[in-house]
């Protein structure tokens, strides 16, 4: 019988704490700037490998077929990668509980495909370095390196240059405005500002930053429009990503819990603070294999 007590691994949040976008390389990519905050709030996945050498989710995501789901694309990407006396008879059954809101820029497909490569990595014993899974990862989506550093970060290119740094612990109060925003058709509109001038780290302040998908997402669907300016009312607030999410800053936990509760009935929501650190990485380097 298989042991029902599951190893749950944290595939956690993030937030584009502003989101600059400076120009456009010649494959259509978007150079950008960014501060990815990492929460200590998201999914968890549980691996049960095996020699079968196949991977099957055992919990499906309703509208996103296996084949294009972020974690068996990982999960196969990582096998493609040994030598094949290597990848030979690897499998794995993958668990998992999806809390994330899908396409609500908080990178939940992103996470979930990191989380797999490094739990994966070691459960497997592949041995790759972070680099080689972070580069792997660039190929699923220019937010899964960020999860596979693990740690907050500025970022430049396409996502994937990331400088780690220590911002003091906030809390977040996030919310899902029940519209999925494309981050293609977002970055495709020829209206899109592409030529925000770069700034240097140390000039970072909230204050000082913005995000230049907000004003179109905004206009677009006006769920957004509302969710962000309900939330204006109470605490500094900006759209993650190319939405649909929204969050406000607060200084202390109870005050964002405060404000949650003033939320309209049926309102999607969760409350997580800001971590240096992911959760993940502090539970990889506390397990022994
Ligand atoms: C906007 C951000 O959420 C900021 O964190 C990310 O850069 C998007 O990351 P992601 O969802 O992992 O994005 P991907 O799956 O790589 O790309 C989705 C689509 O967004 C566009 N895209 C994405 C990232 C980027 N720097 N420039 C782009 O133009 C591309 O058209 C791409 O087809
Ligand atoms: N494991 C997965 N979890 C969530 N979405 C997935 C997954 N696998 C594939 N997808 C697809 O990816 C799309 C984007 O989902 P995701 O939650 O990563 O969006 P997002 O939060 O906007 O991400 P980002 O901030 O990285 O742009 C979904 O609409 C879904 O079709």
């Amino acid at each position: 019988m298989n042991n029902p007590i599951k190893n749950w691994w944290p595939s956690p949040a993030k937030l584009n704490l502003f989101l600059h976008i400076n120009g456009r390389y010649k494959n259509g990519y978007h150079q950008l700037q960014s501060l990815f905050q990492i929460l200590d709030y998201g999914d968890e996945l549980a691996f049960d490998v095996n020699a079968s050498g196949k991977i099957t989710l055992a919990d499906p995501i309703s509208g996103v077929v296996d084949e294009d789901n972020l974690i068996i694309k990982a999960a196969l990407l990582l096998k493609q990668s040994l030598p094949a006396t290597q990848s030979n008879g690897l499998g794995c059954t993958i668990h998992l509980r999806k809390r994330l809101p899908m396409g609500g820029g908080i990178g939940g497909g992103s996470s979930n495909a990191a989380t797999t490569l490094l739990v994966l990595n070691k459960l497997w014993g592949c041995h790759l370095s972070a680099e080689k899974l972070a580069a792997l990862g660039l190929t699923l989506g220019a937010d899964v390196p960020i999860f596979i550093q693990g740690k907050t970060a500025f970022a430049e290119g396409v996502g994937e240059k990331l400088q780690p740094v220590s911002l003091p612990t906030k809390t977040y109060l996030i919310l899902f405005p029940d519209s999925h925003v494309s981050t293609a058709e977002i970055f495709s509109l020829a209206e899109l500002p592409r030529n925000t001038a770069k700034i240097d780290f140390s000039d970072y302040s909230f204050a000082n930053t913005h995000n230049d998908c907000q004003q179109l997402v905004c206009d677009r669907y006006p769920n957004v429009a509302k969710a962000l300016h309900w939330l204006l009312e109470y605490a500094p607030s900006r759209m993650t990503g190319t939405g649909a999410c929204v969050f406000a800053i607060f200084e202390h936990h109870q005050e964002a819990l405060d404000v949650q509760a003033l939320l309209p009935k049926g309102t999607t929501s969760f409350v997580a603070n800001g971590v240096n650190t992911s959760l993940l990485h502090s539970q990889i380097q506390a397990q022994i294999y």
